[in-house]
């Protein structure tokens, strides 16, 4: 009688990916490859010239992959350098400065950056994008908060992680999480696996949500003209409360954006007859 043949391990080829960084210069995004790869901080600013390239080998659910990572200067300046690099990639670590708003509010800008260079068959949506929340141990000069930055994450199917650079909080987690989805991106075809696709809010809610953050006065928060009327008052809230009631909306800033439309109406009331 023939013996069987002993089974052989299943081993499974090593995934080659590229990551690239990108955001304003300063936020702190060859610190956060660092204190992943290096396991260091480098207090000192040493400002990105171009390009920087590394290699990396990790194990991620007993799968090991190569990664080729460039780290882009964040200074206008290096635009005609990084603009090559943009092609090819499977993953983009997205960081801004929670102290300092323009690096978030530039966010936008770097996304176009991108679009622009893959050109009209680049995809965006088969791309897992990260974004970072970094310099989290300064917190007295903090002035982005977590709900609004989830949300512009969230809200476009981006990964988000609050990190520090400087104390490691968040960084290893960070970089688990988004080779992970990574490998799953590339086990599904190069395509976004659609489970992580949905983000369990609409665009109507995020939009109300960053509306209220940024409106100037209790009128402009419900959305109705100064001088409106009671009826034209209520009807405007009903409509919010409606669209961001904590049990019906789980977006980042939900609960504050609602709180906050309560309290304009109520404001409003007590001075219209
Ligand atoms: N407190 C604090 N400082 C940080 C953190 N991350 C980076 N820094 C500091 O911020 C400065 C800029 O960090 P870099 O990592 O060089 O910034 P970058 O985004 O790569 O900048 P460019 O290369 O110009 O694009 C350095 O002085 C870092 O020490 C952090 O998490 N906390």
């Amino acid at each position: 009688m023939e013996a069987n043949p002993p089974k052989r391990k299943e081993t499974r080829k090593s995934l080659r990916i590229k990551v690239i960084s990108m955001g304003n210069a300063e936020v702190g995004k060859s610190c956060i490859i660092k204190r992943y790869c290096e396991k260091r901080f480098v207090p000192k600013y040493l400002a990105t010239i171009g390009i920087d390239y590394g290699v990396t080998k990790v194990q991620i659910r007993d799968r090991e992959i190569k990664v080729n990572i460039f780290d882009m200067a964040g200074h206008p300046f290096f635009y005609e350098v990084r603009n090559e690099f943009y092609k090819d990639t499977q993953g983009v670590i997205l960081v801004y400065d929670v102290g300092q708003k323009e690096s978030f509010d530039a966010l936008d800008a770097w996304l176009a950056e991108m679009k622009q260079e893959l050109g009209p068959h680049g995809n965006m949506e088969n791309i897992v994008f990260v974004v970072c929340a970094n310099k989290i141990d300064c917190t007295k000069h903090r002035s982005v908060d977590e709900s609004e930055g989830r949300l512009w994450a969230e809200s476009r199917g981006f990964l988000y992680f609050e990190t520090s650079a400087q104390t490691g909080e968040g960084i290893n987690e960070m970089f688990q999480t988004f080779y992970s989805a990574i490998i799953d991106l590339c086990d599904n075809g190069g395509k976004r696996p659609p489970s992580s696709v949905g983000v369990g809010f609409t665009k109507e809610q995020a939009d109300a949500i960053r509306r209220i953050r940024n409106s100037k006065d209790s009128w402009d928060m419900l959305g109705v003209k100064p001088g409106a009327t009671r009826d034209e008052v209520n009807k405007a809230y009903r409509k919010l409360a409606v669209l961001l009631h904590p049990d019906k909306c789980v977006a980042p800033g939900s609960e504050d954006a609602f709180k906050a439309v309560v309290n304009a109406r109520t404001t409003l009331l007590k001075n219209i007859k």
